[in-house]
């Protein structure tokens, strides 16, 4: 069955951004009015941005996230953020289990799950990532790699409301690469069936986005792919302009799924 859920579009600053960048996020604001209503719109800043960002964003539908969380409420961990600070600032979203974090940081899913149930617990929506790297797509590995994280990343009683899949081949960020669409199309139905088979009507209400390179240039194509619910964009969305062309593709798509 062909999903028609309400799209996230979302942007990942990453290390990105000071003062400045907040110019950018303004501009995003500007452009609201001109996107189809029918989607939601997420920017992520580094931490130090947040409080900021959010007053920038107030009054308007452009939702403001954090990157990661400390999987504790609080205590002696010197430079980790709670998942109750990024809400303090203002977040209402949180990514958990980015290929960077997993990669760069060593976190296994085991641990993306307990980070996933401190910042559910504390009111935040997680868009919690998944994705093979290019080892195990050659190996035709990708699919079950996919299970695995899924499976261990994702809380028990996950609910549609606040969790959110991104699917982001490690491969595909930052790279320019993407899945064909036949690929995308492949793996979104199998991580479909996997929250279908795992949380029932909530799996199917589940959106899953889609992240590695996406660009104006191919957002129609990946966008309009059955069970791809919406984006989850690093480097183009740092700049306004790039981003709300994504974002306007939903101009197109959406009820043509
Ligand atoms: O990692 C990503 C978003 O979380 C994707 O990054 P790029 O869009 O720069 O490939």
């Amino acid at each position: 069955m062909t999903s028609l859920l309400r799209p996230l579009v979302a942007g990942n600053w990453k290390m990105n951004g000071t003062g400045q960048s907040l110019e950018q996020l303004a501009a995003i604001v500007a452009g609201l009015d001109a996107l189809p209503a029918s989607i939601d719109l997420l920017i992520c800043p580094p931490a130090t941005l947040i409080e900021r960002a959010s007053r920038t964003a107030h009054g308007s539908r452009l939702l403001i996230g954090g990157q990661n969380c400390h999987e504790k409420s609080d205590g002696a961990y010197t430079g980790e953020i709670s998942a109750a600070m990024l809400g303090d600032c203002g977040a209402s979203h949180v990514i958990l289990g980015h290929s960077e974090r997993r990669t760069l940081y060593a976190e296994t899913s085991d641990l993306v799950c307990a980070k996933a149930d401190a910042a559910l617990g504390k009111g935040l929506v997680t868009i919690i990532c998944i994705g093979e790297t290019e080892t195990e797509r050659r190996a035709g590995e990708a699919l079950s790699i996919v299970e695995q994280q899924l499976a261990a990343s994702v809380p028990a009683g996950a609910r549609a409301a606040t969790v959110v899949i991104a699917y982001e081949p490690v491969w595909a960020i930052g790279t320019g690469l993407t899945p064909t669409a036949a690929e995308v199309a492949e793996v979104h139905a199998h991580i479909r069936a996997l929250l279908v088979a795992r949380y029932g009507s909530e799996g199917q209400a589940m959106r899953i986005l889609y992240g590695g390179s996406v660009k104006a240039a191919n957002a129609r194509e990946l966008l309009a792919i059955d069970h791809v619910d919406g984006a989850l964009i690093g480097g183009a969305s740092l700049k306004a302009s790039d981003f709300l062309a994504i974002a306007s593709v939903y101009h197109d798509i959406s009820g043509s799924r």
